[in-house]
């Protein structure tokens, strides 16, 4: 699991360290990962051009020691303050005597250059003075953010205003939230982990890995049979959108369940491409219930959600979610919506929800007391309390119509297999993502080849 810690947890957990330890240790082991990743990613660290944009705080100061560790090493490492005034004092001292020097402006050239601008103390966009050196970041040149990037919001993600585009992120002591959700994901780069040697309580967020990906997938037994593997029922499907039945069939059947079941007018449609697919209204142990329904389907969508078993809902039978209702349920609920869904849901717009897409999904679970996934370049999962998980799977080619349909029927699989909501949710979404990756290589994709990839998919997880 990589697992991520909001600023309040890592100053605290930062604070119990430096009591422990001689002044200045912990920015000196933050400094020597720091460089020994730089040194990394220069191959050649003799003569090479470095420049540091050095911010007033200890991000800052670890630039500084970073660069001084550097130059030691023969680089030519230039410094450039952000706030000359306020520049961190140790660690311009170190820079200076190991053959270091200062300038006033950003130098036209360099091979890498570190943002210490700001780092968990930073607040809001780039103030001006920082925003126009990283405007003169010379091109070609290797950049390599100081703990996260700057102008990143470390809790969230946030991005507001000006901020720093990095090639590579050097993270100390933990993941911060921001590195795993976009916006700031996207900013960061590759993201290399220093440990510091900090102690740590529970995250704020986490991301699956493949292996405990592969630990959930659920597996038949010799004493399973197509019932005791979990019969998944889709509600999906209208005279106007019948691909959607088809579609989240497509993906029902391929995750994991014994077998689906399909209700409602697109039957034919469905069975033309799937006679596997059992139809009419049975015995279910999840339902998923939205796609491609259209309007004026509330009865439906109610009828399902009486079911005392696991539902997702999604797409069209987001639509005037009542959460009494969902809070009242016995049994678990799993919502998926995209941003402007999740807007609706929460009487916000599609802005607000994408610039602050944690906050928004907490928000879901609570007002619902339901699993809420976010759809969207990183795709969230939460319960009310807890971590968040994050799908690090995602690909941009995601973005195409029926993706949604193909996420909610596999999900829908899971959830009939036996997994609960959360995990449901995130293995969903993580295979999902790994078969559009598998589809797409690098090139536009239909939704139903993510159907047609997950077993692949699956696969490699054994
Ligand atoms: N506390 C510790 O023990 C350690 C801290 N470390 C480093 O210290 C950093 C935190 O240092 P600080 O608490 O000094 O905070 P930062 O250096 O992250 O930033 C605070 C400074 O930036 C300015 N600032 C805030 N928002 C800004 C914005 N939007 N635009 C421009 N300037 C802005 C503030 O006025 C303040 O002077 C960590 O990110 C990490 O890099 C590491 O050395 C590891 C050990
Ligand atoms: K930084």
């Amino acid at each position: 699991m990589r697992t991520a810690y909001s600023v309040e947890t890592v100053r605290a957990a930062e604070r119990e360290l430096i009591a422990r330890l001689p002044e200045g240790a912990l920015m000196q082991r933050a400094a020597a990962g720091l460089a020994a990743v730089c040194a990394g990613l220069l191959r050649k660290v003799y003569g090479a051009r470095v420049v540091l944009l050095v911010g007033p705080g200890d991000n800052g100061g670890d630039a500084l020691y970073a660069g001084a560790r550097l130059a030691r090493r023969g680089a030519g490492v230039t410094a450039v303050a952000m706030d000359p005034e306020r520049i961190h004092g140790g660690g311009l001292r170190a820079l200076l005597a190991a053959g270091g020097r200062l300038a006033d402006g950003v130098p036209a050239r360099a091979d890498l250059v570190l943002d210490g601008l700001v780092g968990i103390g930073g607040r809001g966009g780039l103030r001006p003075a920082a925003a126009a050196l990283v405007e003169r970041i010379p091109a070609g040149a290797v950049v390599v953010a100081v703990d996260l990037p700057s102008g990143v919001d470390a809790d969230t993600g946030e991005v507001a205003g000006a901020a720093v585009r990095a090639d590579v992120t050097v993270t100390f002591g933990a993941y911060k939230p921001g590195l795993l959700i976009d916006p700031g994901a996207s900013r960061a780069g590759v993201v290399r982990l220093v440990d510091i040697g900090l102690s740590l309580p529970e995250p704020e967020a986490e991301a699956l890995q493949d292996a405990e990906v592969a630990a959930l997938l659920p597996v038949p037994t010799a004493s399973s049979d197509k019932y005791r593997r979990g019969v998944v029922g889709v509600v999906a499907g209208s005279s106007q959108y019948p691909g959607a039945a088809v579609l989240a069939v497509s993906g029902a059947l391929r995750g994991g369940a014994g077998a689906v079941r399909y209700v409602g007018p697109a039957a034919d449609a469905v069975l033309a491409r799937y006679p596997e697919t059992l139809i009419g209204r049975g015995r279910v142990q999840a339902w998923v219930v939205g796609p491609g329904l259209g309007s004026g389907r509330a009865a439906e969508v109610a009828e399902v959600l009486a079911d005392p078993v696991p539902v997702l809902v999604d797409a069209d039978g987001l639509r005037g979610l009542d959460p009494e209702v969902l809070r009242g349920r016995p049994a678990p609920t799993l919502l998926t919506p995209h941003a402007g869904e999740a807007a609706a849901l929460l009487g916000a717009s599609r802005q607000e929800v994408e610039a602050a897409r944690l906050t928004s999904v907490r928000a879901l679970a609570v007002k619902y007391g339901a699993v809420a996934l976010l759809k969207g370049s990183t795709t969230l999962v939460a319960a009310a309390g807890g971590p968040v998980r994050v799908n690090p799977t995602g690909t941009p080619w995601l973005a195409t119509a029926g993706s949604g349909d193909v996420l909610s029927g596999l999900t829908g699989s899971l959830l009939a297999a036996g997994l609960d909501a959360l995990d449901a949710a995130s293995v969903g979404a993580y295979l999902h993502g790994l078969a559009a990756r598998r589809a797409a290589s690098g090139a536009p994709l239909l939704a139903q080849h993510i159907a047609d990839s997950l077993p692949e998919a699956w696969r490699q997880h054994p």
